[in-house]
């Protein structure tokens, strides 16, 4: 499963005239491969991203993805009152499925929230919580992984783990997983590096 974006372009409205977010981007991302995707505020990452995770049509251009796509935010988007388990089993009732008790305990026990089913997210920590946020985009086993900033409301020691627990689920899993981050410590945990200015692909290069 590889994805692909072809001469990606997105324009937004902007009064009487129109900003390109996204200028003419191409990208071919493999399996197993973990990329980060880095550039100054403005410069375009959350909007390829958004197109990268079918939130988003772009103006111009093609993505070819074959296989579920998860999405990882910040953890704005978790659901206060439930459980730890119940934010991953949310997932199958929005799918009309059964709900997979068992596999939301293997997840949540990969991520290393054994044992936590039980918690609401206010007695989780921003760490374990974005822990939760990860395990419940692997509930529908992602062929893409697709992540916003998902280290931004955590201390550098935590984003690290984070980060560092993304990296192995997508060698595990196989993944293609992109990576929106403004933290270059961050990137010796990536396979690669990716660098937009003003909505182009500025650079891209392998992390040794
Ligand atoms: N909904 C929108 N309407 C109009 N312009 C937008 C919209 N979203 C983003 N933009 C503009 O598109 C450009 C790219 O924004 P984008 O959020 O993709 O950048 P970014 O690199 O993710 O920035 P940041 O690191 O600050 O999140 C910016 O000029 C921004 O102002």
């Amino acid at each position: 499963m590889t994805l692909h974006l072809d001469h990606i372009t997105l324009t937004y409205p902007d009064g009487p005239t129109e900003v390109t977010a996204v200028d003419d981007v191409s990208l071919t991302l493999h399996p197993g491969q973990f990329t980060a995707l880095v550039g100054e505020s403005g410069s375009g990452k959350s909007s390829l991203l958004a197109v990268a995770a079918g939130l988003q049509e772009p103006t111009s251009g093609q993505v070819r993805v074959d296989g579920p796509r998860g999405l990882i935010f910040q953890q704005a988007n978790l659901l206060g009152a439930l459980t730890a388990r119940e934010q991953l089993l949310v997932t199958d009732h929005i799918r009309g499925r059964k709900p997979r008790r068992d596999r939301a305990d293997e997840l949540l026990e990969r991520v290393g929230l054994a044992g936590s089913g039980h918690r609401r997210m206010n007695q989780l920590s921003g760490g374990q919580r974005q822990r939760v946020n990860i395990a419940r985009a692997l509930m529908g086993s992602p062929a893409v992984l697709l992540a916003d900033e998902p280290t931004s409301a955590l201390d550098t020691r935590l984003a690290r783990e984070v980060v560092d627990l993304l990296a192995d689920i997508t060698r595990e899993t196989q993944a293609v997983t992109l990576l929106v981050t403004h933290d270059r410590s961050l990137l010796d945990s990536c396979d690669r590096v990716v660098e937009m200015r003003d909505g182009r692909v500025r650079e891209v290069r392998a992390v040794s």
